[in-house]
């Protein structure tokens, strides 16, 4: 018997140990922290933070007293601030998919609805983040898709003549977005595409507002514009639908799956003991699949063209690097393909710094379902978690003076590995970015066009806003000449 409670006392702690130190009986401690002040707790100061150059500095205050774990207050919840990358590690794994939900405000709560995979949990969740994924990240894939980020990275580029001022925030998004909805419904330029890029636009502005519900308030209007996607959206589908019907009934060897929407259409749930997804459910989520999607990558080559506007010897490198590659292709007489661009270290190392000194998204919010307890601090069930990525990304335990922008420091990086943890600009888990590669292919071949094709001279200073999501004040005013 002492055997037997000796041997499965060790494999329970084992397990536990295994899973990331989560124990859900009581034991641990709160973190230490302040819940400031009645009702509204320390928001006030988590917005200003948020709106200096240094948002990290609501942090940055607390963790010398307090630690790295923290205890605070804000958007009306008592919420555990996490700087350290081992606690985020635990939450973004969230073992067993039961221990933390996504946690957002209410006004984004009510836009996507509770049908979306930014909010769905468990076997639904990985299995609509397995098709997209799967996806994504085919080869297949990215060989068609380069083809179509070449396209339009060409058809953006060719507008930018002798000494032409640009805002370098606006043409990216010139770029991505038609490439977004090719690879999520296979839309071409023109009405459709115009329709939906204007509607879209109306129903983001409603991300962060308050949450009411009335005739012209932001939220609204949001809904609204949802409403008019949803509709648009869903005939699409409903004509692919009937297109794949008829290939299966013309008996079509081998249906191509030539977007995100037929590889949600086409998994008849079987291998999950699940039903096919419903229309409105495959609808909704092809639309918020677009939030993502939308802004960040356009905003991480925006960002790399700034620092890299400061820092000549990185962008001589990186000159340097698709020079050679260009003039390999041109010597061949070869097309490019995508394993050309994804192959190019120091392009790869620039994406990676860009992507860790911007922190896009600065981090997640997750709600625990129970007591968990990690590294000796008790989350208790119900409290929400603000796993920051920013304050890992820019702590000086994790990168030498985090705050300079130093593409050569993955050469180093990569050989200690020590970026495991502390490098999760795409989050990690179950949740991990599924458009991870496909964001990398597409910055790679916008950047390897932009330093082999120009020079550019930043026309008026701009700066980072950080809230509530980043931005340049000004779109980022350059004056481009074609080399
Ligand atoms: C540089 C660009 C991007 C960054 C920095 C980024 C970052 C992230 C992060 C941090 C998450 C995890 C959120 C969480 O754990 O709650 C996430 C999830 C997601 N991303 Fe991205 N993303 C990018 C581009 C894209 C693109 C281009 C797409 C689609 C084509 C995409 C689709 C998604 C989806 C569907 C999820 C939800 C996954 C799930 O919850 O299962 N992302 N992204």
């Amino acid at each position: 018997y002492w055997w037997w409670r000796k041997n499965s006392n060790e494999s329970a702690k084992e397990k536990e140990k295994q899973e990331g130190e989560i124990n859900s009986s009581h034991g641990g401690r709160i973190p230490k922290g302040s819940s400031g002040w009645p009702f509204i707790g320390e928001t006030l100061d988590f917005i200003s933070c948020g709106y200096t150059s240094r948002p990290v500095s609501f942090m940055d205050k607390r963790v010398p007293l307090y630690g790295k774990v923290f205890k605070s207050h804000l958007l009306g919840r008592p919420i555990i601030v996490s700087t350290d990358p081992d606690v985020n590690k635990v939450v973004l794994q969230n073992i067993n998919g039961n221990t933390f939900v996504p946690y957002y405000p209410k006004s984004i709560t009510e836009l996507f609805g509770k049908a979306s995979i930014l909010q769905m949990n468990g076997i639904l969740q990985r299995r609509v983040h397995g098709l997209i994924g799967g996806f994504l990240k085919s080869p297949q894939l990215k060989a068609r898709i380069t083809k179509e980020i070449e396209k339009f990275v060409d058809l953006t580029m060719s507008t930018w003549t002798n000494n032409r001022l640009i805002y370098i925030q606006e043409e990216t998004k010139n770029i991505t977005f038609p490439v977004l909805v090719r690879v999520l419904m296979s839309v071409s330029p023109g009405k459709d595409m115009e329709f939906l890029r204007r509607e879209f636009g109306e129903f983001i502005k409603g991300l962060v507002c308050l949450p009411i519900k009335l005739p012209g308030t932001r939220l609204y209007k949001s809904l609204k514009a949802k409403e008019r996607l949803m509709k648009m959206v869903k005939e699409l589908l409903e004509k692919k639908k009937l297109k794949m019907e008829k290939s299966k009934d013309d008996d079509e060897e081998g249906f191509v799956v030539a977007d995100a929407a037929d590889a949600l259409l086409l998994d008849s749930g079987e291998s999950n003991d699940m039903q096919r997804l419903p229309l409105d459910f495959i609808t909704g989520n092809l639309i918020e699949m677009m939030i993502p999607g939308e802004d960040s990558v356009p905003m991480v080559m925006t960002l790399a063209v700034k620092y890299l506007s400061h820092n000549p010897l990185a962008l001589q490198e990186l000159k340097e690097e698709n020079m050679e590659l260009k003039k390999q292709k041109a010597n061949a007489g070869e097309d490019y393909v995508w394993t050309d661009y994804m192959s190019l270290p120091f392009t790869q190392n620039v994406i990676s710094e860009t992507l860790r000194m911007a922190n896009i998204i600065n981090g997640v919010w997750r709600k625990a379902l129970k007591d968990v307890q990690i590294k000796g601090y008790l989350i208790p069930k119900g409290w929400c978690v603000l796993a920051s990525f920013s304050s890992v990304h820019m702590d000086e335990e994790n990168y030498d003076n985090p705050y300079e922008f130093d593409p050569w420091r993955w050469q180093q990086q990569n050989k200690q590995g020590r970026s495991g943890n502390c490098f999760t600009p795409f989050g990690g888990g179950h949740r991990l970015c599924p458009g991870l590669e496909f964001s990398r292919l597409e910055i790679a071949i916008f950047l390897h066009h932009l330093v082999t094709r120009f020079r550019w001279v930043i026309d008026e200073e701009d700066y980072i806003v950080n809230f509530p999501t980043v931005k340049m004040r000004r779109k980022l005013p350059i004056t481009v000449t074609p080399l």
